[in-house]
C-alpha cells in the first residue's frame, strides 16, 4: 500500500470511523488495434499504449484486431469437440515427452496442471505442422488452421509495435519473428465443484515465448501484476483477447519488460476452454538482450536462451521457478 494510502488508514482507525476499503481492482487496458494501420500520430499513441501497458501491468486487451468472432468461435468450438472425443481417440495423442509435434495430458507431471487436459501443437509454418494435428472433430484443422494463422498476424503486428516502442524499430528481428514458433495449447478445466476445495486449473506461472495471445471461453485466467501481490481476474469481454508479456519478450527488453505471473481458477458455473497462443523464435535460435539497450547504466542482465533450452531445462526444474526467466539472470544467487 502506499505510504499516503497507509496513513490515512492508520488515521481513520484511531478516530473509531471504519477503515477505508480497499481500493477497487484497476481495470485493464484495452487497446484498439486498428489504430496501429491507422493515420502516423494515431499509430505512435497506439504503441505508446501498448509499451505502457506491457511496462505497468504485464498484460493487456485487445479488441478491433482483425479476428473474426465466427473464427474466435470456430477455434473455440473445434477445441470444445475435440474435448469432448473418447478418452481413447484423445490418448492417441498422450505422451510424456515434451518434444513431441503434439501431445494431448490430463495430469500433473508438468508440476502446474493442477485440474485440466490439454492438448498442445505448434501451428507456424501451418504447412509443417497441420499433417499432425488431429482429424477429429472433422472441422478441426480447418478452424484451428484459420485461427491460428489470425494469431500469428495478430502475433507480428504486436511485435512491431512493440519493438518501435523499446526504440529497436518495427522491422527488428522480423524475419526471425516471421519464420518463429507458435505454440498452441488448447486447455480445458471442469466447473469447480462445491465439494472440492481447490479451485486452482493451472498453477502460477509465466510463458517462455515473446507474447501469449489468449482466447477464453468464460473467465478463469487471473494475473499478478509487478507490483502487486494479488490475483486480478481477467474479464473474457466478447471478442477481445488477451494479450501478455513472455519471459524472452523480458530477456531481449534487457528487463524492461517483465513477463506475467498468471495463473487459470476454475469456473463455478461452467467448465471452461482457453487457447493459449505462444509466440517466440524458432526452436534454435537464441534470444538475447538487445544490444541497443545494453549500456554502462544498464548492463546486460540476462543469459541467452533458445525455445530448445527451455525444453531441456524442464523435465529437471519442474516446480523450481514459477518464472523461467528467473533462472537466465546472470546475477541470480
Ligand atoms: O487457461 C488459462 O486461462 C491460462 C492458460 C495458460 O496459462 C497456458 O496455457 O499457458
Ligand atoms: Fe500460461
Amino acid at each position: 500500500m502506499p505510504a499516503v494510502a497507509g496513513s490515512l488508514y492508520m488515521a481513520s482507525q484511531h478516530k473509531g470511523v471504519p477503515p477505508l476499503p480497499p481500493p477497487p481492482p484497476r481495470p485493464l487496458p484495452v487497446i484498439n488495434l486498428g489504430r496501429l494501420t491507422m493515420d502516423s500520430a494515431s499509430r505512435a499513441l497506439a504503441v505508446r499504449d501498448i509499451v505502457l501497458a506491457c511496462r505497468e501491468r504485464g498484460c493487456f486487451e485487445v479488441v478491433n484486431h482483425g479476428i473474426s468472432r465466427s473464427c474466435m468461435n470456430g477455434a473455440l468450438e473445434a477445441a470444445s469437440e475435440f474435448f469432448q472425443l473418447s478418452t481413447e481417440r484423445k490418448e492417441e495423442f498422450a505422451s510424456d515427452d515434451i518434444r513431441q509435434p503434439i501431445r494431448y495430458d490430463t495430469s500433473s507431471r508438468d508440476g502446474i496442471s493442477m485440474s485440466r487436459s490439454f492438448l498442445k501443437h505448434y501451428a507456424n509454418p501451418l504447412d509443417d505442422w497441420i499433417k499432425f494435428w488431429p482429424t477429429q472433430p472433422p472441422t478441426y484443422r480447418e478452424k484451428m488452421g484459420e485461427y491460428a494463422v489470425e494469431t500469428q498476424r495478430v502475433s507480428m503486428q504486436l511485435m512491431e509495435a512493440i519493438l518501435q516502442g523499446l526504440g529497436l524499430g518495427p522491422s527488428y528481428l522480423q524475419e526471425k519473428l516471421e519464420g518463429g514458433v507458435q505454440f498452441v495449447a488448447l486447455n480445458n478445466y471442469p466447473q469447480s465443484s462445491a465439494k472440492k476445495a481447490d479451485k486452482i486449473g493451472l498453477a502460477p506461472h509465466s510463458d517462455y515465448g515473446f507474447l501469449t495471445i489468449l482466447l477464453q471461453s468464460s473467465p478463469g485466467l487471473e494475473v499478478m501484476h509487478h507490483e502487486d501481490d494479488a490475483w486480478t481476474s481477467v474479464p473474457a469481454i466478447p471478442g477481445a483477447l488477451h494479450v501478455h508479456v513472455g519471459d524472452h519478450l523480458e530477456v531481449l527488453s534487457n528487463g524492461q519488460l517483465k513477463s506475467l505471473v498468471h495463473r487459470a481458477v476454475l469456473n463455478p458455473n461452467e467448465s471452461r476452454i482457453s487457447i493459449a497462443s505462444i509466440h517466440g523464435l524458432s526452436m534454435d535460435e537464441e534470444v538475447h538482450c538487445a544490444e541497443e539497450l545494453v549500456d554502462e547504466h544498464h548492463p546486460k542482465m540476462y543469459r541467452g536462451s533458445s525455445f530448445q533450452d527451455f525444453l531441456d531445462f524442464l523435465p529437471a526444474n519442474m516446480n523450481r521457478y514459477k518464472r523461467y526467466v528467473e533462472s537466465l539472470r546472470i546475477d541470480k544467487p
